[in-house]
């Protein structure tokens, strides 16, 4: 094979890596296609273009590495790449998410294979364990802790009482966090991983927005608090849920116990619980961002296209049932407030209120549309937490 890889930064620069100290791929690297040529590298000049035709005219590369921060320009480098019949490989999920129907019919057209395991999870395989051992059990959810800078900001903020904006900042300069951090903060970085793996694991394509989305921006002490008086640790969950044929999905702050398999998930570890019909509950955990973890499943896609391999997208291929989005669901949530507080009228049931001069909180029952349309939400001083 001979590559040409798009990107040398954190993810570029770990597939490097892992190249170099693997002998099994028989993978040459023709080129990296990168923005700025006058920045310094750590390899030979000669290795690297800014022209990107360079890469997607040379008739000698078969396979592109997508590994930019940019989705749209990655969407059209992808789309040359599979329409002069290149294989190609990515980790960008923004880019994957937003244009995923767009991306199998590429496939279908140009009879080429596109992998893209490093794109959810990291270093965690869990698009093609979805593709091959799930083939035929009957998933019924999957959920876990999809970000792993959100993870790490979370333990270091909960465990080690460390300021958000100083985590960030850590979790920003060991190369975990998107070039834009609202991504994973808002909890947006997650949600387009979910809307990837809804399609392997249930068929269902879906549009990342529709998703009901809570990051993690608003969390205090007074949550904190809470969360350590009641043994929970709070973790940023995206979870899909199958009831009949309607999928019930969100990423949402949520409070988990402590002797929970998800609270003993630290730093920057992703985790993906799995339950199915015959198999029951399984779980898969490792490292879910960084240069060398995210590599290594760059590295395993590279691998698999020696022998071939493409998505065969079985589940929706297979299945006989319209699987739908739906969002008349009631959710537990705890919500803490200052002087102003939520719309009583909105929730089901309130189970539980609390106050004293340091905040105040609810806990009780909430539709999802409620929730969708709840303008209190806007409210800076107000924040949700899930409770499993
Ligand atoms: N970091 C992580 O842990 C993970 C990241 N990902 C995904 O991998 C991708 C890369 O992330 P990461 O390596 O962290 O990002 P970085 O910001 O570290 O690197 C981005 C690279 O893309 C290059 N680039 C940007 N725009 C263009 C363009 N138009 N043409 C050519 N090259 C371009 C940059 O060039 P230059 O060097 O000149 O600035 C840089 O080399 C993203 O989609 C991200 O979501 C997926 C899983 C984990
Ligand atoms: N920013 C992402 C990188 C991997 O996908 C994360 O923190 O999980």
């Amino acid at each position: 094979m001979k590559l040409g890889i798009f990107g040398f930064g954190v993810v570029g620069q770990g597939l490097y890596h892992v190249l170099q100290q693997s002998n099994t791929i028989q993978a040459e690297i023709a080129k990296f296609c990168i923005k700025n040529i006058t920045k310094p590298r750590s390899l030979d000049a000669t290795l690297f273009t800014d022209d990107k035709t360079e890469l997607l005219d040379n008739p000698e590369i078969d396979v592109i590495v997508e590994l930019i921060d940019d989705a749209e320009a990655a969407f059209e480098i992808v789309k040359t790449a599979m329409n002069s019949g290149k294989h190609v490989v990515s980790a960008n999920k923004k880019m994957i998410a937003e244009h995923l129907e767009e991306l199998l019919a590429l496939q279908k057209q140009n009879k080429v294979s596109f992998l893209y395991e490093g794109s959810c999870c990291a270093s965690i395989p869990i698009i093609r364990n979805l593709e091959e051992y799930y083939d035929n059990d009957l998933l019924t959810s999957i959920e876990g802790i999809f970000n792993g800078s959100t993870n790490f900001i979370l333990t270091k903020m909960i465990n080690e009482s460390a300021p958000y904006k100083d985590v960030l900042k850590e979790a920003q300069d060991l190369g975990f966090a998107e070039s834009d951090p609202t991504l994973d903060v808002e909890g947006i970085d997650a949600r387009y991983k979910l809307c990837i793996l809804l399609y392997h694991a249930f068929g269902l394509i879906t549009d990342p927005h529709t998703l009901f989305t809570l990051g993690i921006t608003k969390i205090n002490t007074f949550d904190i608090e809470f969360a350590q008086k009641n043994n929970f640790e709070i973790k940023l969950i995206a979870k899909a849920k199958k009831i009949g044929s309607q999928i019930d999905a969100t990423v949402l702050p949520t409070f988990v116990d402590k002797s929970s398999i998800l609270a003993q998930t630290k730093n920057e570890y992703n985790a993906v619980i799995l339950e199915s019909a015959f198999s029951e509950s399984q779980f898969l955990y490792g490292k879910g961002a960084g240069d060398k973890p995210t590599g290594s499943a760059v590295l395993s896609d590279i691998s698999a296209l020696g022998y071939g391999y493409r998505y065969e997208y079985k589940k929706s291929a297979k299945s006989k049932e319209k699987i739908e989005l739906h969002e008349d669901f009631q959710m537990r949530i705890y919500v803490r407030f200052a002087d102003q507080q939520p719309d009583e009228a909105d929730f089901t049931e309130v189970l539980e209120k609390y106050s004293s001069r340091y905040g105040n909180y609810w806990i009780g029952y909430i539709s999802r549309q409620k929730m969708k349309e709840a303008q209190w939400l806007e409210i800076p001083e107000i924040n949700v937490i899930a409770l499993g």
